[in-house]
């Protein structure tokens, strides 16, 4: 069960204690206004002092704390509907309390209860209204209009702080999901979908302005084998440690991303091809440096193709091609080196 279910009890209850109780309150004043009677005093009390620790004892007891507090919710309902033949429909407290014990249901965001609860509310209604009989004195006192304020105040207060909480906690989430969808877990670098967003952008600027642009695609070297000869934790220690190097050599407006299990893909806005060229060489040399600690004797290399934008590229896939005939070149001249797509094979500068 999430962890919120399992709290709804522990939190109601203190609302439900304030609630009940500041409403007990103002029922109270319509009581003693009309001087009611004894048992009308009792049936005031018992939902609106008592039933609150009840309810709190049935969830403590109860196998399935978060269905038995749906259905507290719902016997507050009823309760509270049950009071307004006892105040003989007293106009405002009536409203009042009917009204905010619906905000109370809706706001808990538990699907259909706010039906649920006016069905109770018109059947404890009906039922109060037959065993009391029917009363009808529906003016208000200036007495009962202030004893209803604090009630008004304090649970207006209470729901903005709810919902404020709630927006919080729900902009932190969207912001973490975005997180999620914009970095891989693996290795800190842009995930494949946000980078393509931003490889997207930068092509559209190269078709607009003409700013020069980069695609640098970088695959480590007989990665497969490195997995079956250590095992995948080493595998993925080798992508980590890949991209702690790429992301030595990117800038801030750069773009790099993993494209997929070994791959890596780097965009580098406003770059020259011969400049690129360069980056990638040192990427390719700084992956030779690369020893992981418990293996010191492992060899990493990796094969980089690189392709500037080109206004014949007419969408992404055209320029990832590009830089993927690139990457392909580079791996069958025998791997271990940078290729430029239009530019002559560079060979490992050893
Ligand atoms: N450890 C690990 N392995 C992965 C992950 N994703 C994909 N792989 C593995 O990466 C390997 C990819 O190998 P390839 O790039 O196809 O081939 P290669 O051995 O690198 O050979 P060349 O690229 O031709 O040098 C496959 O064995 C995949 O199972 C990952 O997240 N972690």
């Amino acid at each position: 069960m999430p962890t919120s279910r399992r709290q709804m009890p522990r939190r109601i209850y203190p609302l439900r204690i304030l609630g009940m109780g500041l409403g007990g309150m103002v029922v109270g004043v319509v009581l003693w206004e009309r001087q009611a009677s004894a048992l009308a005093w009792l049936c005031m009390a018992l939902p609106c002092f008592a039933w609150p620790h009840v309810a709190y004892l049935l969830t403590q007891r109860s196998a399935d704390p978060y269905r038995t507090e749906t259905r507290n919710l719902l016997i507050d309902s009823a309760l509270t509907a049950a009071l307004v033949p006892l105040m003989h429909f007293n106009l405002l407290p009536s409203v009042l309390l009917l009204t905010l014990t619906m905000v109370d249901k809706i706001t808990t965001g538990i699907r259909g209860l706010w039906a649920r609860a006016l069905v109770a509310m018109l059947v404890a209604g009906a039922a109060s209204t037959l065993l009391t009989g029917m009363h009808w004195a529906p003016e208000t006192s200036m007495r009962v209009m202030v004893a209803c304020l604090p009630v008004m105040v304090l649970h207006t207060l209470s729901v903005s702080i709810v919902s404020y909480q709630l927006i919080r906690k729900a902009t932190h989430s969207n912001l973490m999901l975005d997180e999620l969808r914009r970095v891989d877990a693996l290795t800190g670098l842009f995930g494949r979908g946000h980078w393509q967003e931003q490889a997207e952008a930068a092509l559209r600027r190269h078709h607009t302005t003409d700013e020069p642009a980069c695609m640098l695609m970088l695959d480590i070297d007989h990665f497969k084998s490195i997995n079956d000869l250590h095992g995948h934790t080493v595998g993925d220690e080798v992508i980590r440690a890949l991209a702690h190097v790429v992301r030595g050599h990117v800038r801030a407006g750069d773009c790099a991303g993993r494209f997929g299990g070994d791959e890596f893909a780097i965009v580098l806005p406003g770059m020259h091809a011969r400049d690129a060229l360069a980056i990638a060489q040192r990427i390719r040399e700084q992956t030779e440096c690369v020893r992981l600690r418990h293996l010191p004797d492992l060899r990493i290399t990796s094969s980089i193709g690189v392709a500037p934008a080109d206004h014949r590229h007419s969408n992404l896939r055209a320029w990832i091609d590009a830089a993927d005939a690139a990457l392909y070149v580079a791996k069958h001249e025998g791997r271990n080196r940078v290729s430029g797509y239009m530019e002559p094979a560079l060979a490992p500068a050893v």
